[in-house]
């Protein structure tokens, strides 16, 4: 049965990047992605905008939505403090098995949490099955029509508090126009608009981070 991208990828990784070392596992995805295949991942561009928002929010409870094959989620596990964990979901069961793996090697799995099912299913267990009492940080980059409906549920799910901080990736490309004029427009965000490129090519992109006014 013929190979999947996502199953060429973590082979790569699991060839050429060093077992427990993070960022070797992130070089290597990027080395991959930019020289052999593309695939979705944040990259290293938006990686570094990413990074930067992790370490100024330092979150105690951060939520991605959409794992793919773990390359965001290792960027970020890598800069929490101890103590501090990420919940990550994915509906797809092949990609959370490549995820699983991906961040095992990295080292980071004690960090991680993978939440496989609909983002519109998990957000609501988060705080009695998961135990969060709020999100300090949450990462969306899952598909983009689902960026609007899933923030309005996690703001009916009581589990913003004052501060707390999202980051959207591509706003440009693909896009998700409906979520900037909701966003934009909502005065309880205070938004800002960070232009980038799309992961490995030329393409202008853009993520944007919303901080939660309470
Ligand atoms: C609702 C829900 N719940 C749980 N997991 C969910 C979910 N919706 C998607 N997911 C999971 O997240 C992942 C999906 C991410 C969607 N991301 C994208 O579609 C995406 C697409 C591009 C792109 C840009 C230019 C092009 F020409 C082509 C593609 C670039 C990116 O950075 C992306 O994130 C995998 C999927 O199984
Ligand atoms: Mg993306």
């Amino acid at each position: 049965m013929n190979q999947s991208k996502e199953q060429r990828i973590l082979d790569f990784v699991l060839q050429n990047a060093v077992r427990g070392d993070p960022c070797s596992v992130v070089d290597t995805i990027d080395k991959y992605c930019s020289q052999k295949e593309w695939a979705m991942n944040v990259g290293n561009e938006k990686g570094i905008i990413l990074d930067k928002t992790v370490e100024e929010v330092n979150p105690s409870v951060a939520l991605e939505l959409g794992t793919y094959c773990g390359y965001s989620a290792v960027r970020i596990a890598q800069l929490l403090k101890p103590g501090a964990r990420l919940l990550t979901v994915e509906f797809n069961p092949k990609f959370a098995a490549i995820a699983k793996q991906m961040i095992e090697f990295a080292g980071v799995h004690d960090k991680v949490k993978i939440l496989e099912g609909p983002s519109e299913e998990i957000i609501p267990q988060l705080k009695k099955k998961y135990e969060v009492d709020t999100l300090d940080f949450v990462f969306l980059d899952h598909w983009k029509d689902r960026y609007t409906p899933d923030t309005i549920l996690i703001q009916e799910c009581n589990l913003l508090r004052k501060g707390s901080v999202l980051l959207a990736d591509n706003v440009i490309v693909p896009g998700a126009p409906e979520f900037l004029n909701y966003i934009r427009n909502n005065p309880r965000f205070q938004c800002t608009n960070y232009p980038s490129h799309l992961e490995y090519m030329k393409v202008k992109d853009a993520m944007e981070k919303a901080v939660f006014l309470g």
